[in-house]
């Protein structure tokens, strides 16, 4: 990703008061086996949720017990992808660290001189964040006129949207109670798989708490007065010019491509830097924001672009049956450690499942950081490698359902590490190619 010089001249941050609910105690908490048999008393036969809040934390809290205590195999050489050393405690509600707080974020104090928040970033002095009443505070990756603060938008209208400059500063906002929420870009219908987030997912203990969706509206921008024949790069996010690249070409641009942090950015970037050489490809909205004008509008290659995004919290919610859910989880199976064969467990724990006719909407697969091969041996032909891998699985089935429970206990039986991400309402509003006023 390409380094851009420093952004615009800030004027001076001003204090927040931090609250002071940020995470305070480390308990280490150990999970007795006979505590397994809790998970599925929080839910009652007809999968009505017939426990509290609390049940419901503990039965997430269970299930991440087989984390632990994997992890806590890892550091004497068991399977563990993250090192586990501990659980704190978040407000009272248990979480098991995985990367250890960075108290160094900073907050969205500081103002641009177009009087847009500057965004936080991991490498500034940490101030503490501004008193909110009760606006929730939303962390995204990006700058203003983002599509991700248009999903946070879309996600809690009248939020109030903090801009990061990277997606694990996002995490960072939410686990030091800078923010409510984040809400970040998982996968795209054109771009694929934001990998980075699945990755970042698992080394935090947020939980997702929604899904939305959202058309993306591309568009290219240039300072007023600019004509497409005097471009000779643009520049964007590496998911906006993979999602542009054939109308670039169609278009006729005899440009450079370079990727940048975010597509808002990008577009502040060629604005703040006089840059009339250069195009980004960002929304409408950041025309806007940035003074900039629309030289192509609808840009994408296809009209039916959206992205998903998943919004994050601190505590899971309590999930239901009287609307559609989804689940996320993701897992290692036992063919890590030579329990199972080849792919069975795959097979069997995909069949879980299958056998209960609950549909799965998502599985990508991930790189196991810690244990990124596996060494076979035979007898009569040598030694072959495989690759190891997370795998991440998103299923139409709520908590609250039995099968849902179920199938779970089941693949418990062929994993060697297993996380419920979340269980939360699927994004149902109607969908619509995407039109400019999305953005
Ligand atoms: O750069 C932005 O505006 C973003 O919100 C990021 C992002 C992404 O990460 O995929 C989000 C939606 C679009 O698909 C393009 C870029």
């Amino acid at each position: 990703m390409q380094a851009l010089s420093p952004s615009p001249t800030t004027t001076a941050a001003s204090p927040n008061p931090l609250r002071t609910r940020q995470t305070t105690t480390t308990t280490r908490v150990t999970f007795h086996p006979s505590q397994l048999t809790i998970r599925c008393s929080a839910f009652g036969r007809n999968g009505a949720v017939t426990g509290t809040r609390a049940d419901w934390q503990s039965s997430c809290a269970i299930l991440a017990s087989k984390v632990i205590s994997s992890q806590q195999n890892s550091s004497a050489g068991g399977d563990g992808s993250e090192k586990p050393d501990e659980i704190t405690t978040v407000n009272g509600h248990k979480t098991l660290s995985l990367l250890p707080i960075v108290s160094t974020v900073t907050t969205a104090a500081t103002t641009t001189t177009n009087n847009l928040p500057k965004p936080l970033s991991l490498s500034t002095d940490f101030s503490p964040a501004p008193m909110h009443g009760n606006t929730l505070r939303v962390a995204y990756q990006g700058v203003p006129g983002a599509y991700s603060e248009a999903a946070a938008g879309k996600a809690y209208p009248g939020c109030e949207a903090i801009p990061c400059d990277q997606f694990e500063v996002a995490f960072q906002a939410v686990e030091l109670w800078i923010a409510d929420r984040a809400v970040l870009p998982v996968e795209n219908s054109l771009g694929g798989s934001i990998h980075r987030n699945y990755d970042l997912l698992l080394r935090h203990r947020l939980h997702i708490v929604g899904e939305v969706q959202l058309p993306v509206h591309h568009c290219l921008l240039a300072l007023p007065g600019v004509r497409k024949e005097y471009l000779t790069r643009v520049i964007s996010h590496p998911q906006a010019l993979a999602q542009c690249e054939h109308t670039l070409t169609k278009l006729g641009l005899n440009v450079t491509r370079e990727a940048v942090d975010d597509t808002a950015g990008a577009a502040e970037y060629v604005a703040t830097h006089g840059l009339r050489d250069t195009a980004a490809i960002a929304s409408a909205r950041a025309a806007d924001l940035y003074g900039l004008q629309i030289l192509a509008d609808g840009i994408q290659d296809d009209s039916g672009n959206v992205t998903r995004f998943v919004m994050l919290a601190r505590e899971p919610i309590i999930p239901r049956t009287d609307r559609p859910f989804k689940t996320s989880i993701v897992f290692a199976t036992h063919d890590n450690n030579g329990e199972g064969k080849g792919t069975s467990s795959l097979f069997k724990v995909l069949s879980a499942f299958a056998f209960r006719n609950i549909s799965l909407t998502k599985i990508e697969s991930r790189p196991h950081r810690h244990r990124p091969i596996r060494l076979v041996d035979d007898a009569n032909v040598g030694t072959a490698k495989h690759f190891e891998y997370m795998f991440y699985v998103d299923f139409e089935a709520s908590m609250a359902e039995p099968r849902a429970q179920n199938a779970l206990a089941e693949v418990q039986e062929f994993t060697s590490f297993l996380r419920v991400l979340g269980s939360y309402p699927m994004d149902m509003s109607p969908w619509s190619p995407s039109r400019p006023d999305d953005q």
